[in-house]
């Protein structure tokens, strides 16, 4: 006998969906920014006989000297990278204790889950303005990291996106950058392979309206810069301007969103890697300018992370050696060597453990032999 209407609502009720609403990309600005010029690779030529080489002789300035790039023709169509903003942008209207329910906990230095915005910035009376959530890596050790209402109800969409991602243009990249070193081509990759436990994860990310004068108040209080703290960063083209490099010659120059593209940037760890040979580039968001100030800058990024095993210590390539920059200590390693998760949760704990933001510049952060600079005029 077919169940009655009221035997089939015995069991428990669905939970309500969120409605995941669809959002697009605001107008670019029109006023006249000053660009940073950046080399494009097109990764659509990877799989060409002789692409990788050709792709690799492409981007090994960027790598070396200015540290962003972008990457376009990556295969991943914009209507998904539109869903997943949308996802993000619903996520962070949902109400607060929501959103609080899973908190990243920078006490051990763990940056998966929700940011809120609630920390001072010094004592400028100004909070910080960036919402995040942090999405792991879609493999079974993090199944039993607590998932948000929105992310359980998309999970299959965000976890296939999660590994695409990866696929399509991370792992591209590390075998480029092996090529770059003279390293064998799956050498970075290797160290950073996802199906390993790493920190790396999918990033929802507002920075929230506010007024000319908390942005000055904020930006007064530190007007430098950050380096990334994993090894490669993604950035999904969203056209509020306010993203700036600091170019190898000093100057501080606007990141221009590239049509169906990602900005690229390498970051610390790949830099301990190669001894300094990858750069790890400052860069700031400052105010967007006039005619975007009040639009909330929603970014979705990918931040990728040594595996937690991944030693911290420098790659022995031969292009590396040639440049003088491999010690003796750096071939044959005698003393101890960080591995990754240890280094990636000091630096979370050491940045972000905190309710109000401290002034860093001219301070640096250092572990087991390992050294960044905090805040770059
Ligand atoms: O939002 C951006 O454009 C860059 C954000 C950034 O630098 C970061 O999250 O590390
Ligand atoms: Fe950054």
């Amino acid at each position: 006998m077919a169940p009655s209407a009221t035997e089939t609502y015995t069991q428990a009720p669905p939970t309500d969906r969120v409605l995941v609403k669809p959002w697009s990309r605001p107008s670019q600005t029109k006023e006249n920014l000053d660009w940073a010029p950046l080399p494009k690779i097109d990764l659509s030529r990877f799989d060409e006989p002789g692409g990788k080489q050709a792709l690799a002789a492409e981007l090994a300035d960027a790598v070396n000297r200015i540290g962003f790039w972008s990457v376009v023709n990556t295969g991943l169509e914009d209507d998904r990278v539109l869903k997943q903003f949308s996802i993000g942008n619903t996520f962070f209207q949902e109400p607060l204790e929501e959103k609080r329910r899973a908190p990243c906990n920078f006490a051990e230095g763990e940056y998966f889950g929700y940011r809120e915005n609630s920390r001072w910035i010094g004592d400028t009376g100004v909070k910080e303005n960036i919402e995040m959530l942090n999405i792991p890596k879609a493999i079974p050790k993090y199944d039993d990291v607590p998932k948000h209402e929105i992310i359980r109800q998309n999970y299959a969409e965000i976890a296939k996106f999660h590994r695409d991602v990866f696929d399509k243009v991370v792992r591209k990249l590390f075998i480029l950058i092996s090529i770059i070193l003279e390293l064998p081509e799956n050498y970075l990759l290797n160290l950073h392979a996802y199906d390993e436990p790493s920190d790396d994860h999918l990033r929802y990310m507002i920075y929230n309206v506010r007024t000319q004068d908390e942005w000055d108040r904020a930006q007064g209080y530190s007007k430098g810069g950050h380096t990334d703290f994993g090894s490669l960063t993604l950035l999904f083209s969203q056209h509020v301007a306010g993203l700036q490099i600091r170019t190898p010659e000093g100057e501080w120059k606007y990141v221009k969103p590239v049509d169906g593209g990602i900005t690229c940037n390498a970051a610390d760890t790949l830099s301990f890697l190669t001894k300094g040979y990858v750069k790890s580039t400052i860069h700031r968001v400052v105010t967007p300018p006039k005619d975007q100030i009040n639009v909330p800058r929603l970014g979705l990024l990918y931040f990728s992370r040594p595996s937690d095993t991944a030693p911290m210590k420098a790659v022995p390539s031969p292009l590396l050696d040639r440049l003088g920059l491999l010690t003796e200590e750096d071939k044959n390693p005698s003393g101890p060597v960080a591995t990754g998760i240890e280094y990636v949760r000091a630096r979370v704990k050491d940045v972000h453990f905190k309710t109000v933001l401290d002034k860093r510049e001219g301070t640096s952060f250092e572990f087991k032999g390992l050294k960044v600079n905090n805040y770059f005029d």
